[in-house]
């Protein structure tokens, strides 16, 4: 057994093992796992046997874990690039506070959710009165109401907001009163608005619902682009977004997060490898994530993998940037000093962003926007005198955007390839009458004795999915390296207690006695059944692998050998048959395969394969033939069973050149029972067929051209086949006609004809003429490769038939009488294993029509001289009935 060399091998190395866990190709995508293993699935596809699930089967399913995972993590990130996209909104939320509330602006460091809430915007719709956030209504709307009452409690919602805008008297837009409504637009649809395309700015986008309780206030619909018309024509936004996702979904998330942070620390720790460090330093930056303003983490772990901003990152998510960079301006050291300032803060969590900003018209006109909301801001702190108007404002940005800008701001008009903003600097200059906006260079943000005090920094910028991308690649390296590796040490785990399994099962089976092991070892010449048994070695793989001597040599080998820290356990692959139960039809083949499957040895093919009877499948070729095999380990025996082989004439040649040395069982039944079995079969298949269009066959019962009573013609046995042969026309012919005419009449008058002689051509008989088929099997193979199971005793008394067969296939005695039970209800034996209990279906020992009894009698002495000829043949006499 090459096994236990390559097992004993492998299990004291294993370090190599683990290491190539390591080395395995981690670079594709959980769909390219799927595709790599649907491509090497040869060897490890599922199979229909009793082995458990092979290793592409677990392999399967982690990959579609994976994938699942990889919807989630995507559905997550998107909606965390839906939070930066809408950040305008929160801006200009946050402006519209400052100047209605008399906010302090140093609180809005995080412009988020949660602070959000807290605070008395008007801009979101009446947020204080409601103490929800619109994402909160929203997700809620979705959920529990119909789309029509969530639309109108959305709408409610925004006219509270216009209503405090009204009151407040500040920030109102002229009127009419135009409100955008910034929503994906699933949410617009939710809203019951179509969604009109913006192409052109500045044409106004269309007028799509007119609310008639205020019939001063438009709404539209606004995509991104128009967000950017906000401050210029003093519109309102109402920022829609789904950005915080379901509960469920969060937990989910949150779930994994912490799975992934747990799998990759153990890892991690056992592997010292700079990806899985990666993937833990992510896992730990994730999971601090949640706490941590969102875009301010989520740059952080960008920033982590790039490490090219590292600092500056840090510095943004603890909020304090600008607050530093104040303290080192104005020279002053203490914190504490510093904050008793007023200075103002607008948007730090982009900062990132406009280093590596391109400078293409998306993202200069969103800077403008920033600009404007900082502008709006100053002049808001001006007024309130918390800033003086001698003093500089300081922005940090980016030379290439900062001179888009000042440029616009120069000719007051911004032309970019798309679109015209609509900004003016007169505008700006009308907010923020004495400051001067500069732009600071990132020097800036370091002590500088030169530099004069500032009271304000405004710190702009904007961010964009780009960066969500790089993040989520890195999501996915590492949760598919996570899996696989996750996977990799489920399997080892298996392996390891399988084969602890085995040794366990080994060192019982050495404490048996001895006697056992003389029996098996001389095993053939020992066994009265064995009359037709092959000395040599009869299979294709060597038989041993759980004779008692191996298996004393394995323990042997478990015993002397230190323990192996871990173990491999034996492969399956798929086999070409070792032994094949050729037929007979209706004599118990199905009954013969599910108790040989009783053996722990022997694996069974799933349904019956009919590979060397019919045409279409033989012309496959072999290795399609191994692929319908169920999976085996070495020196297990793989059975298949397919009935209509006895019956076809080409079948022995064609297995024996597959395999000159295979085994071949034939079950036969009393033949005349035997045919009135197969003429219930084909009653009972015929009842459930449509009848066929026409029908030229002349019924061979009455048809006086039929051969007569002695042998069988060759026609005949070409007939024979199976209906579904693609070797015989004439086969095909009976398959349509039989079932149709021959079935509704009895089985009496089928078999034998108006003038009183049996109709040999008649199926169900000519089958059961087995001499005429056995002679073909007996030119090609050696009587001692074919086995004759007595069927009828089979069904009497299976466990002495399954003996011999055990002797013959050379395997251990194991199929005993624990495993069988009779059962009254069926009339037949069932099956008892381990684990279940086991009848075959109601097609096996179907009730027989009544036969006259002077019918089978004749019958009975017609197949007399028929049997005769096949006990001759195979040197045993069954002994059936002649009468
Ligand atoms: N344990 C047990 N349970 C049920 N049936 C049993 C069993 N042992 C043998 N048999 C007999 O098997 C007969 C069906 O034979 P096959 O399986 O060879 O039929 S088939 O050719 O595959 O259609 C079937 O024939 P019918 O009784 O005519 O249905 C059974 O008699």
């Amino acid at each position: 057994m090459p096994g236990l060399g390559a097992l004993n091998a492998r299990a004291r190395s294993p370090r190599g093992a683990r290491s190539a866990l390591l080395t395995r190709p981690w670079l594709g995508m959980p769909l390219l796992l799927l595709v790599l293993d649907a491509v090497l699935s040869d060897s490890h596809g599922s199979s229909s046997s009793s082995l458990p699930p092979p290793m592409s089967c677990y392999k399967s399913l982690i990959a579609l874990l994976l994938t699942v995972t990889t919807a989630i993590t995507t559905t997550t990130a998107t909606t965390k690039i839906t939070t930066a996209t809408t950040s305008a909104g929160s801006l200009s939320r946050c402006l519209c506070a400052s100047e209605s509330k008399n906010a302090k602006l140093h609180f809005y460091r995080h412009i988020d959710k949660r602070s959000a809430r807290d605070l008395p915007l008007w801009g979101v719709g009446g947020m204080e009165k409601q103490r929800h956030s619109p994402t909160k209504i929203y997700t809620r709307a979705r959920t529990h109401m119909k789309a029509e009452r969530a639309g109108a409690a959305i709408r409610k919602f925004l006219q509270a907001g216009l209503q405090l805008a009204e009151e407040e008297g500040r920030c109102a837009p002229p009127t009419p009163r135009d409100t955008f409504i910034y929503a994906t637009s699933a949410q617009k649809a939710f809203l019951g608005m179509s969604v009109r395309k913006k192409t052109r700015v500045p044409a106004m986008p269309a007028r799509v619902d007119k609310q008639k309780q205020q019939p001063h206030t438009n709404y539209f619909v606004a995509d991104k682009d128009h967000m950017r018309l906000v401050c210029s024509r003093r519109l309102i936004i109402y920022g829609i977004s789904a950005c915080s996702g379901s509960r469920a979904r969060n937990t989910i998330w949150r779930l994994l997060r912490l799975l992934l942070l747990l799998s990759l620390l153990a890892v991690g720790i056992l592997n010292n490898t700079c990806i899985v460090r990666l993937a833990t330093t992510f896992a730990v930056i994730k999971a601090r994530g949640k706490k941590m303003h969102q875009p301010a983490a989520f740059l952080c772990y960008i920033t982590v993998y790039t490490s090219v901003y590292r600092g500056a990152a840090s510095y943004i998510h603890r909020g304090r940037v600008c607050e530093l960079a104040l303290a080192k301006k104005t020279g002053s050291t203490s914190m504490a000093e510093m904050r008793s300032r007023e200075f103002a803060i607008v948007d730090t969590y982009t900062l990132l962003y406009l280093r590596n900003t391109r400078r293409d018209s998306a993202s200069v006109s969103r800077v403008v926007m920033y600009f404007v909301l900082c502008a709006r801001v100053c002049s808001h702190l001006l007024a309130q005198r918390k800033l003086e108007s001698s003093r500089t404002i300081y922005t940090y940005a980016c030379a290439h955007i900062w001179g888009s800008c000042t440029s616009s701001f120069e000719s007051r008009r911004l032309r970019t390839s798309r679109i015209v903003y609509i900004v003016s600097h007169s505008s700006i200059i009308r907010c923020i009458p004495q400051v001067r906006v500069k732009w600071m260079g990132r020097a800036g943000m370091r002590l500088s004795e030169a530099e004069s005090a500032s009271d304000c920094i405004l710190v702009v910028g904007v961010s964009r999915p780009k960066l969500a991308a790089a993040f989520l690649t890195v999501a996915l390296i590492s949760l598919f390296l996570t899996f696989h590796i996750l996977y990799d040490s489920a399997l080892y785990s298996l392996h390891a207690a399988a084969a602890a399994a085995a040794r366990e099962a080994v060192d019982s089976s050495s404490s048996s006695s001895s006697l056992d092991l003389v029996v098996l070892d001389n095993g053939i010449d020992d066994n009265s059944y064995e009359s037709n048994s092959i000395d040599a070695a009869p299979f294709g793989t060597p038989p041993a692998a759980v004779t008692p001597s191996l298996q004393l040599q394995m323990a042997a080998a478990y015993n002397t050998a230190s323990p192996p820290a871990k173990a491999h356990f034996p492969k399956t692959s798929r086999q070409l048959p070792q032994a094949i139960i050729v037929g007979v039809r209706k004599c118990g083949t199905r009954a013969l395969l599910e108790m040989l499957f009783l053996h722990p040895q022997i694996q069974k093919a799933a349904g019956e394969v009919h590979f060397f009877d019919r045409d279409d499948n033989y012309s496959k070729g072999l290795e399609w033939y191994r692929k319908k095999m169920p999976y085996s380990f070495k020196g297990q025996v793989t059975i298949e069973k397919s009935p209509s082989y006895f019956v076809t004439p080409e079948v022995p040649e064609r297995i024996f050149a597959m395999n000159a040395s295979v085994r071949l069982l034939v079950i036969v039944r009393e033949p005349v029972t035997r045919a009135i079995s197969d003429y219930a079969q084909l009653r009972s298949h015929a009842s459930s067929t449509p009848s066929p269009p026409t029908s030229s066959f002349s019924s061979s019962s009455s048809s006086s051209s039929s051969p007569s009573m002695s042998p069988v013609s060759s026609n005949n046995v070409n007939s024979l086949q199976s209906p579904n042969s693609s070797t015989s026309t004439s086969l095909q012919q009976q398959q349509q006609q039989q079932p149709q005419q021959q079935q509704q009449r009895s089985f009496d008058e089928l078999a034998i004809r108006s003038d009183g002689t049996i109709n040999e051509s008649y199926r169900p008989i000519a089958i059961s003429i087995y001499h005429m088929h056995m002679y073909r099997w007996l030119e090609v193979f050696e009587r001692r490769q074919i086995l004759i199971v007595n069927g009828d005793q089979l069904i009497d008394d299976p466990v002495p038939q399954l003996k011999r067969i055990e002797s013959f296939l050379r395997l251990e005695s194991h199929i005993g009488r624990h495993n069988f039970y009779f059962n009254h209800t069926k009339g037949f034996y069932c099956m008892r294993s381990d684990s279940e209990e086991k009848c075959l279906k109601e097609s096996k020992g179907r009730r027989h029509p009544r036969v006259s009894p002077m019918v089978v009698s004749k019958l009975r002495r017609f197949f007399s001289e028929h049997n005769r000829k096949f006990y001759d043949l195979v040197g045993e006499d069954l002994g059936w009935p002649e009468e």
